[in-house]
């Protein structure tokens, strides 16, 4: 009799959603009664209790581990290829009964030590790679960032990540590389690197204005067909509220389109979209933390001004912030419906609203949106 609810003898959707299995289990294409583990690259009876003790074996976790960013690089081939594998051995292996110096050989062997490497460490790429360490979406051991001095390296060199001066490390030894420098630091970072032979990694910049075509141009002297992605992320993905939108290079595979959107995503909200839309989102997400870090810090000051001090100040609008954006995104309601709902008629909130437009502030923002989208352009025709 096939069992219902934890207990399916069959691969359950809600796995992918639940925390701890949707990490690293996969369905087998073909056959729903396995399931497969990414870390490990084997096939596991499609029996819950089978994946919960997978989960806890040694084996498993050091693989969780090495794989640096988890199920994304080790493309692990379904079905024929997957080795079988029963719970008795993660049983053993839990018990430490398991041959260590053969596991680790097994280890070495289906482990892909995929790395990751940030050139330029300024603001942008620190944001991003905290929200991947925060995540254990990257293993710092195997992470590698580069700058010209060693300004920014020590902060990250206590985060355990490796550091150079000389970004050609950076690109050599990863298979992916976040290309963090400012517009005008570009040409002379990628003229500067040698041609990579064989290797090829994934490069993806999210340098301001610079088109994908550009890119694929500039890179076409170090690799063959460069596989590149351009992001436009904002900082407060450090704290992983934030937006990333990326657009797809010519060269870019369906696995490379995977990794981006797995990795993006950790940052926040993300989203593929069409190159041309990128310098618009430039203009909102990418400058917009700026527009709403000044409009928080000019509301704690009018608290102040009426009497409230600076720090419960300064929270009362972070917070009011915060929750106004959250109902926008969580009752899916117009924001003017949401705004009307706090406008009692002949109220304090209206009195306000009307002085706000008085003092175009509307026209503001929305003029804020488009001189920054511009500016993008425009730095990108310079390139
Ligand atoms: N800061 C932000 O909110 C956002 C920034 N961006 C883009 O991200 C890129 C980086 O911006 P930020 O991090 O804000 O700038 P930043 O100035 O904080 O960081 C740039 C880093 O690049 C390093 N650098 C300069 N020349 C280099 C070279 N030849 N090789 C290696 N590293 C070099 C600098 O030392 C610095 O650490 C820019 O293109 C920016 O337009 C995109 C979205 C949002
Ligand atoms: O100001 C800049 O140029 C960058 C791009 C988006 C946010 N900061």
């Amino acid at each position: 009799m096939v069992k219902s609810g934890n207990y399916s003898r069959k691969y359950s959707k809600e796995w992918d959603k639940e925390d701890g299995l949707r990490e690293w289990v996969s369905r087998v294409p073909g056959d729903d009664t396995k399931a497969a583990c990414r870390y490990c690259r084997t096939v596991i009876r499609a029996h819950r209790a089978d994946l919960k003790v997978h989960s806890l074996a040694k084996k498993h976790k050091k693989n969780a581990e090495l794989s640096t960013i988890t199920g994304l690089f080790a493309a692990f081939p379904y079905g024929d290829k997957g080795r079988e594998h029963t719970v008795d051995k993660d049983k053993a292996d839990m018990k430490g009964e398991g041959d260590e110096r053969a596991l680790d050989a097994a280890v070495g062997e289906i482990v892909n030590p995929a790395s990751v490497g940030f050139i330029g460490c300024g603001n942008m790429a620190q944001a991003m790679l905290t929200a991947f360490l925060k995540k254990g979406l990257v293993n710092p051991s195997l992470t590698i960032a580069s700058a010209p001095s060693d300004r920014n390296l020590g902060k990250l060199r206590e985060l355990g990540v490796r550091t150079t001066q000389d970004n050609n490390d950076v690109v050599i030894s990863s298979d992916l590389v976040f290309v963090c420098v400012k517009p005008h630091q570009l040409t002379s970072m990628l003229g500067d690197l040698p041609p990579l032979g064989n290797h090829s990694p994934l490069f993806v910049s999210v340098v301001t204005g610079v088109s994908l075509g550009h890119l694929e141009t500039m890179l076409c002297s170090l690799v063959e067909n460069p596989r590149v992605v351009r992001a436009m992320p904002n900082t407060p993905s450090a704290v992983g509220q934030g937006c990333c939108l990326y657009a797809l290079g010519t060269h870019t595979t369906p696995s490379d389109a995977e990794t981006t959107s797995s990795l993006l995503s950790a940052l926040g909200m993300s989203a593929q979209i069409p190159e041309y839309q990128i310098d618009a989102a430039c203009g909102l997400s990418g400058s917009g933390p700026a527009y709403i870090y000044m409009a928080i810090e000019a509301l704690a000051d009018g608290g102040v001004k009426m009497g409230l001090p600076r720090q419960l100040a300064q929270t009362l609008a972070a917070q009011t912030v915060k929750g106004a954006g959250a109902m926008v995104l969580e009752t899916g309601k117009h924001p003017g419906q949401l705004k009307d709902e706090v406008c009692s008629p002949g109220g304090t909130t209206i009195a306000a609203v009307h002085t706000l437009e008085q003092n175009s502030f509307r026209n503001s923002l929305i003029s804020a949106v488009e001189a920054s989208a511009l500016r993008s352009k425009e730095l990108g025709a310079k390139e």
